[in-house]
């Protein structure tokens, strides 16, 4: 089995609703990102998948949070009942790269994505196997 790891950040501001502490306050991170692709078969220059590849898939998803007020944003609004947690925010990059990456990786697939608030918090999502 081969892993491959993109990181990547992004900045963005955010709130989290129904929290007692100073969190509860508009405040900003530089969020740091983690997506592990997992696979068995190498093509033939010996790659699983071209980095060049993952990482312009992960941009495209990271771009659209990038200096954004995560709470203003669809899947974390009021009403969604997702805060923009670390944990909400890794299984919404999880399903958005899953989705994307499904007809275009052959040998590869999705296996977690990482996100943390700092080097010293950080939560991930992955999802059973198939
Ligand atoms: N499980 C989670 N816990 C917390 C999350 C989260 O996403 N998942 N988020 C927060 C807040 O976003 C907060 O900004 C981070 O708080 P904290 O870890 O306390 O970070 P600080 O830099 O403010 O804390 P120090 O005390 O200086 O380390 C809270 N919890
Ligand atoms: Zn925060």
């Amino acid at each position: 089995m081969y892993e491959l790891a993109i990181r990547t950040r992004f900045a963005a501001a955010h709130c989290l609703l129904n929290y007692d502490g100073p969190c509860a306050q508009l405040h900003g991170h530089t969020w740091q990102v983690e997506v592990v692709f997992k696979g068995h078969k190498l093509d033939q220059k010996g790659m699983l998948v071209d980095f060049k590849e993952l990482k312009s898939g992960v941009k495209e998803v990271i771009e659209e949070l990038d200096h954004q007020n995560l709470n203003m944003l669809e899947p974390f609004k009021q009403n969604s009942g997702n805060n923009p947690t670390a944990e909400n925010l890794a299984r919404y990059i999880f399903r958005r790269l899953k989705t994307k990456f499904t007809d275009s990786l052959e040998n590869a697939k999705i296996a977690v994505v990482r996100v943390g608030e700092s080097p010293e918090a950080s939560a991930a999502y992955c999802e059973e196997e198939d």
